[in-house]
């Protein structure tokens, strides 16, 4: 592959902007992805935040749930953010009725799982593989991820939870580190993109 890879941004709901722009500063060409035939020619995924059941029920609309679990099961780089975690697990432990995710990584996840009181806080986060010292994460309604597979690396924990992880390919956190500045955690995931090809 070139050293600019082409990421693709899931242009159903969330911060897609955000994302965009930190993965261009990454040195990726970045664009939208909003229908089956855009997922032709992208080298990684990014699967932002927002509200996993609403991303669950759009993506259904929009003929992408299978596309995109088939594309995962053959190798496509994706991150995940925040409810875009919740779409890479493999297990919801408490999904609305109806809710699915594509899969990917090995874990059962939990959603809100920070709590409703204190919905929204930025903490800082030790990730490994990231250098420079920790990123600051912006965690909003944020699920954390209750247990994972053998095959499963666990990153990042905060307060005790695990809230970043990859598998192969599929790299997911709890947080938002597209709304920092810090474009670290998407160089993380672009140098992966740029290893996989
Ligand atoms: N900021 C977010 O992405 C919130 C995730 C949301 N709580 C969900 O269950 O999907």
């Amino acid at each position: 592959m070139t050293s600019t890879p082409t990421i693709g941004v899931l242009a159903l709901q969330g911060d897609v902007r955000e994302h965009l722009t930190a993965l261009a500063a990454a040195d990726a060409a970045a664009r939208p992805v909003r229908r089956p035939e855009e997922l032709a020619g992208i080298d990684g995924l990014v699967i932002p935040g927002g509200e996993s059941t609403t991303i669950s029920k759009l993506a259904a609309l929009f003929g992408l749930m299978e596309p995109l679990r088939a594309a995962i099961a053959d190798g496509l780089p994706v991150y995940g953010t925040c409810a875009g975690l919740i779409m890479v697990a493999d297990k919801i432990l408490d999904p609305r009725s109806g809710q699915e995710t594509f899969g990917g990584i090995d874990m059962i996840v939990r959603r809100n799982a920070f709590g409703r009181q204190n919905e929204s806080f930025e903490a800082v986060v030790d990730v490994t593989g990231i250098d420079g010292g920790p990123v600051e994460g912006v965690f909003i309604r944020a699920p954390w991820v209750e247990s994972v597979g053998a095959d499963v690396e666990v990153l990042a924990e905060y307060g005790g939870h695990v809230v970043a992880v990859r598998q192969h390919r599929v790299l997911a956190t709890s947080f938002h580190p597209e709304l920092t500045g810090d474009h670290r955690v998407h160089e993380l995931f672009v140098d992966g993109v740029r290893a996989a090809g």
